[in-house]
């Protein structure tokens, strides 16, 4: 039948396959249609989730293979995984229904191929690629499957991740997910003492690691044994693929392929972004004949439409007491709102969390990569426990992790990238839940506005740029807290803000002139510094900071990749950042002891 057809159905509407319960062939150049299928997903969810999850815009397939895909059930007891882990499902995580791309990516095994998925933000692609690299180790051969259960066989998984907090979340479920299975999951990340994590590779059992990019290379690096120890990877996945594939990571993920076997291993590539550039490199890394699951229909948008996202355009003098006030206005609606707010640099995050915490009311919580291991765990895991709570932080915190109930995400000038935009909004809307995305911009950072194009971000009038008496106060009493900051630190959070912004303004292809108004701006506004230095072509090489108007020098400016564990090209604008994480820490908390009187 398929033979008879296959030059007639180059793409197939899946409802029909659906309504008639059968077999879905998927054959070379096929194209099949899935995103309009009604009733596959949404209608079946648990309460929380309203999402249109289990659609599928599109699956290519090179080989021919036959599926089941069942089109009444999204139940996880549906699926032929094993016992171990329907337990795990039932009783651990109590999930019954499969949301996002559950259903394509599970309904699809067994099957050896190499697959590449895209899912929006929150939707349930951790669980998904747990399974699926659970079920395809199994499933590569009785011998294989024996010899791990037995504990002969080391890291058979290998999942890879770009910041360390992501890596931890990722261990904890992953060890959920294992509850009924005698595997053991390790960490391997940076921030931690590398002797115990290689001890945890050689001495011991351990079947799933789960690691970040930079410590993972160095310990391959390490020890001749480690080439031995990752021989027998049958499953890696990269979580955030685009990201752990693009300048920054590339380098360094390269260098590990070479650690793991080629023909006997499987790739998983998961994202909810991969624009043309990365689909292009993923598809490179994985196999020929790879699974494409695209769970993003074709006419939809990356971020979801439950969350209500809105711009202000605000100049510097008023940013301050703006986002004190939109912080106030949310808590005031509803106590426990969990609140996050990105700024562009870890200085930043400092400074600023130091700056708010001044305020009577407001306790921050702030996580950034200059903070040491110690702290960025503690932080994460205040943030995670915490009923309500407001989490300063830098685009460390903007990929993968999973806050419960985060309500509002703010973001204090403009993210590096369209893509990171939709990661940053979607920490709050997750698993079918509301959420509020809130952007400050300065009118020189309007320009980037137009990347949003089709993500509905409207403009945001119940924020009026006109303040009342009360509001004044506040910036009187912000601008006094701002005053009383040590010069040399405000001047690095200056310079810090500066090389983050003069890759964003070289792409706007903003002049001197306008940087220049523009710094000098959010120096005096933001940072309280009455003189800051001119951006010209002598203080910009002075700081290193070149390239203010070429295009791709963005990238390895933000904390994003100075924090994570890759980024070995990162750009330190000024001092390492040991030292300069100290020394910004030191000083904003001059900053709030003075102003509470003790200094
Ligand atoms: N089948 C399910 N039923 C109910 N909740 C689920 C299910 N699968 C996952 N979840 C929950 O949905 C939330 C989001 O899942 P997860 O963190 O895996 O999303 P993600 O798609 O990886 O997001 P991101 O793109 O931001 O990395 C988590 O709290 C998770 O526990």
């Amino acid at each position: 039948m398929w033979k008879k057809h296959k030059e007639l159905l180059p793409v197939l509407k899946i409802s029909s396959l659906l309504s008639s319960n059968s077999c879905i062939l998927l054959s070379k150049r096929c194209l099949l249609q899935l995103s309009s299928v009604k009733g596959v997903g949404s209608s079946v969810c648990p309460k929380t989730f309203s999402v249109n999850f289990s659609t599928i815009s599109e699956v290519h397939k090179e080989k021919k293979i036959a599926k089941k895909l069942n089109p009444i059930s999204n139940d996880f007891s549906s699926l032929d995984l094993m016992d171990p882990i329907q337990e795990s499902l039932n009783k651990v995580f109590k999930f019954e229904k499969m949301v996002g791309c559950q259903q394509p990516v599970l309904s699809s095994l067994p099957t050896a191929e190499d697959m590449l998925v895209k899912a929006k933000t929150g939707t349930g692609k951790t669980v998904a690629f747990l399974v699926a690299a659970l079920e395809k180790l199994k499933n590569n051969s009785p011998n294989t499957w024996n010899a791990v259960l037995a504990g002969r066989h080391k890291v058979s998984i290998l999942i890879i991740a770009p910041t360390r907090e992501l890596a931890i979340q990722i261990l904890a479920e992953s060890q959920k997910i294992c509850k009924f299975l005698p595997l053991k999951s390790v960490l391997i990340c940076g921030g931690e003492m590398k002797r115990p994590q290689i001890n945890n590779l050689t001495k011991q059992r351990c079947d799933i690691v789960v690691a970040t990019p930079g410590r993972l290379l160095d310990i391959l690096h390490s020890n001749e044994v480690m080439k031995t120890i990752f021989s027998k990877t049958r499953i890696l996945i990269l979580d955030e693929a685009d990201r752990l594939l693009e300048l920054g990571f590339k380098e360094e993920m390269e260098k590990i392929m070479t650690f793991l076997p080629t023909k006997e291993r499987e790739t998983l590539l998961f994202s909810a972004t991969l624009n043309k550039e990365t689909k292009h490199v993923a598809a490179s890394t994985l196999k020929k004949n790879y699974l494409h699951i695209d769970c993003i229909p074709e006419n939809e948008v990356e971020s979801h439409h439950q969350i209500r996202q809105s711009y202000i355009i605000s100049p510097f003098s008023q940013q301050l007491p703006l986002i004190l006030d939109i912080i106030r206005k949310s808590k005031e609606s509803n106590p426990l709102s969990k609140i996050i707010v990105f700024f562009p640099t870890a200085n930043m995050v400092g400074y600023f969390s130091q700056v708010f915490n001044a305020i009577i009311g407001l306790e921050i919580i702030e996580l950034h990569s200059r903070l040491n291991q110690i702290q960025r765990v503690g932080a994460s895991k205040n943030f995670r426990a915490a009923m309500g709570g407001i989490l300063f932080t830098t685009d460390v915190s903007a990929r993968g992790i999973d806050y419960p109930d985060v309500t509002l995400i703010l973001q204090v000038g403009i993210p590096i990238t369209r893509d990171l935009y939709i990661h940053r909004v979607g920490r709050t809307g997750r698993a079918g839940k509301d959420g509020e995305a809130i952007m400050i911009l300065s009118p020189y950072e309007k320009p980037f506005l137009k990347e949003l194009n089709n993500l509905n971000v409207k403009e945001d009038v119940r924020h009026s740029p006109v303040f009342s008496a009360s509001k004044k106060e506040n910036i009187a009493k912000l601008q006094s807290i701002i005053r009383k900051a040590p010069k040399q630190e405000s001047m690095e959070c200056f310079f810090t803000w500066v090389g983050y912004m003069r890759g964003i303004f070289g792409k706007h292809k903003l002049d001197y002139e306008k940087i220049n108004a523009a710094s000098s701006e959010f120096a005096k506004h933001m940072l309280g510094i009455a003189s800051p230095p001119t951006i010209n072509k002598e203080t910009d090489q002075k700081t290193r900071l070149h390239n203010l108007n070429e295009e791709k020098t963005n990238v390895n400016i933000s904390d994003e990749t100075g924090t994570m564990e890759g980024g070995r090209n990162t750009v330190q604008t000024r001092g390492s950042p040991k030292s300069s994480s100290f020394k910004v820490r030191k000083s904003t908390n001059r900053i709030a002891s003075k102003v509470n009187g003790r200094n």
